[in-house]
């Protein structure tokens, strides 16, 4: 399906007026809708029925980007699988990021830390996937570390076990796509969240199936930024693009 984009520049702007004070959405309720289209993406292309070993690992960074990770690996679990968080880099100042962790304690899913072994779980066939929830529509390059050493890493493994990524493929720039002379990561799924950015448009034909999520918009909202609203079939959080 043919999609347009938005700037990175007017994806944030987009954010900020969907919880400025006329429509008044909090983060965390379109957090939570994020979080569960991807879950619902890995879902549709993973199905846990075929599957016997059902682990996935989700690495969540330090923004909404990993705060999206965050609720998606909540929903995950009550699916039925086996999600393992990596989260090295936690935000002390945002009292919602570790409501969320908590959360995944209540439901028994693991949140390993800086220094916890975290690679061990990049093996197929124990791994259906990895949910790469580190940067989304803020990042900047060059990535500062640990992020540039899990990529890496990541990148290492992407073609035995399938990346999902949140919103951006991270270390891609926003608008222009793989960074040159950067370890970049070829994701076999993207979640677009609301509406695709320009980077979407860099996507290997073949390799990745590009989903959009993120189902919280109004059709006269998603005009005046510039889209048409997208036809989610009935119930559904994610559309294939
Ligand atoms: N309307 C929506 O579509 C919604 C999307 N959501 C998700 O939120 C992210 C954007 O979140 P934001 O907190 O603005 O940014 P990021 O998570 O992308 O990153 C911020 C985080 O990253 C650090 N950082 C930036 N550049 C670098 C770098 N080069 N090296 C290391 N670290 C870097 C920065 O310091 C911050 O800590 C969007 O993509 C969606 O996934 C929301 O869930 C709500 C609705
Ligand atoms: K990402």
């Amino acid at each position: 399906m043919a999609f347009k984009t938005i700037s990175a520049q007017l994806a944030a702007k987009l954010d900020q007026e969907l919880m400025g004070p006329e429509i008044g959405f909090t983060l965390q309720q379109l957090m939570e809708l994020a979080g569960l289209s991807v879950a619902q993406a890995v879902q549709k292309q993973y199905p846990i029925s075929i599957y016997q070993k059902r682990q996935i690992l989700v690495v969540a960074g330090p923004g909404n980007n990993g705060g999206d990770g965050l609720v998606c690996a909540r929903h995950l679990a009550l699916f039925g699988y086996q999600p393992v968080v990596y989260y090295p880099k936690r935000s002390s100042k945002i009292e919602f990021y570790s409501q969320l962790v908590r959360q995944l304690d209540f439901f028994g899913v693991p949140v390993l830390g800086s220094d916890d072994k975290w690679t061990h779980y990049l093996t197929s066939p124990e791994t259906v996937c990895i949910v790469d929830a580190i940067f989304g529509f803020s990042f900047k390059p060059p990535m500062r570390e640990p992020f540039g050493s899990i990529v890496s890493e990541l990148v290492k493994v992407q073609n035995a076990v399938p990346i999902v990524s949140v919103d951006i493929p991270t270390g891609w720039d926003v608008d222009g796509g793989p960074v040159a002379g950067t370890d970049s990561l070829a994701p076999s799924v993207l979640v677009s969240l609301t509406v695709p950015k320009p980077c979407a448009n860099k996507l290997q034909a073949g390799r990745t199936t590009h989903f959009v999520g993120g189902r919280f918009v109004s059709a006269s909202f998603a005009k005046k930024f510039g889209f048409e609203p997208f036809p989610y079939p009935f119930t559904d959080q994610v559309l294939k693009l």
